[in-house]
């Protein structure tokens, strides 16, 4: 089973009581406070695990508990730490606080993130922490704090640089067969695929793409007709989409329209999302009517039309070279090169920072028109790195 939206509950540990007590031993008969601390509660940690594909492992509702600190006790012992539970997600997942709104807390987007999404407690303090030379005799220990506690909805967003979009049966489980080991099931029936299901296609230069299947579309999808939600969701982080047609015009269709409609899904779930389309596969050119549909399909669009026999991998390795291609240009031109300190030093008054970025060397003063005031500059990391004689 694939899951990709989940309402769940989290809480985190509440932190352990602080202890009163007193040191009583035989000739110690005014021992001072040995109360300890609590232990502080164990946070709920969620990591983005690429090896976790969809969020079955966790139930609708299920509670998501981290363990509570312990208690301090006499002779100044501490409570023991709650250890934090960490709770594996999908990359992609995207983590929505129900009672807030839907206010999105955070997007594991990056595999092997972490974000702690409940504090523990902290350990309330033992009467040994409230003695003074004044109170030399407290009895006063404090409460553990609660821990963190959240209603989540969990919600995955399939994350793929190239997403194909078509009706059903237009042939996208099968072209995505024909390249990656996707496994994805193809059959003559529609909505063959219930999920989106992810390729991965390595290159020799050792770059890699991943394009997705998402299932069918169909007319109405932006409406939740055919669970249209649960498959449009999945393009929204797709930058290429790539239309998937069958020119065979199977059941009556005719390609021309299938393109004009599924141009409009998207537009109506999100618009600009058909701004991402890239190229279309014209599928199941093995038909004598799918030359004519072509000829007809190139005057209709500008978009770059590649026929294919994805059923024969006839196509395919052109298609596969142009999709490389472009999602590699969108990466590099996403690259953002971030400035590397150099020094820091004051000049007649003035801050300059010493910057390198791409080779070249400039510098920045706080005589320049900044649009933040320099001394509100958090220089700490930077001091570590520059020579202190020079600032
Ligand atoms: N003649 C012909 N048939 C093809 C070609 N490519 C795929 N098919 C057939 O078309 C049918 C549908 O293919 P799928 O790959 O399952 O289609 P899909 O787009 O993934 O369909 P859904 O998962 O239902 O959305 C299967 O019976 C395939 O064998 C082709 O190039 N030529
Ligand atoms: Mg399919």
């Amino acid at each position: 089973m694939f899951v990709d939206r989940i309402k769940v509950y989290v809480k985190a540990g509440n932190g352990g009581n602080g202890c009163i007590s007193f040191r009583r031993e035989k000739y110690v008969p005014k021992g001072g406070p040995n109360g300890g601390n609590g232990g502080d509660g164990g946070s709920v940690i969620f990591v983005a695990d690429p090896g976790t594909s969809s969020l079955v492992d966790l139930k609708f509702n299920q509670h998501i508990d981290a363990e509570h600190g312990g208690h301090g006790l006499g002779s100044d012992m501490h409570g023991n730490r709650g250890e934090d539970l960490y709770v594996k997600v999908p990359p992609g997942t995207v983590v929505m606080d129900i009672n807030n709104d839907n206010y999105q807390i955070c997007d594991l987007d990056e595999p092997e993130s972490e974000i702690v999404i409940a504090q523990g407690g902290k350990g309330g303090r033992g009467n040994r922490s409230f003695a003074t030379s004044i109170n030399r005799v407290p009895r006063q220990a404090e409460e553990g704090y609660p821990g963190e506690e959240l209603v989540l909805l969990l919600e995955l967003k399939t994350i793929a640089d190239v997403g194909l979009v078509g009706y059903p049966n237009a042939g996208k489980s099968t072209f995505l067969n024909s390249v990656s080991n996707s496994g994805a099931k193809t059959a003559s029936y529609p909505f063959t695929t219930l999920n989106p299901i992810v390729g991965t296609i390595d290159f020799p230069d050792f770059t890699r793409i991943t394009i997705a299947d998402i299932p069918g579309l169909v007319e109405g999808a932006h409406e939740n007709i055919g669970l249209g939600h649960h498959f449009l969701r999945h393009i929204e982080r797709t930058n290429n989409l790539v239309y998937v047609l069958d020119m065979n015009g199977t059941d009556g269709r005719d390609p021309l329209d299938d393109l004009v409609k599924l141009k409009e899904e998207l537009e109506l779930y999100e618009e600009g999302l058909s701004d991402r389309a890239c190229m279309i596969l014209a599928n199941k050119m093995d038909n004598p009517a799918s030359e004519e549909n072509l000829e007809r399909l190139r005057k209709e669009t500008d978009l770059t039309i590649f026929p294919v026999i994805a059923e024969l991998r006839d196509g395919v390795d052109e298609v596969l070279e142009f999709l490389h291609k472009r999602v590699m240009e969108l990466k590099k031109s996403k690259v953002k090169h971030v400035p590397k300190l150099k020094n820091i030093y004051r000049k007649e008054g003035a801050v300059v920072v010493d910057l390198e970025a791409d080779g070249d060397d400039f510098a920045l003063s706080s005589d320049d028109d900044f649009d933040f005031d320099v001394e509100d500059l958090d220089y700490d990391d930077f001091y570590d790195d520059i020579d202190e004689d020079e600032v």
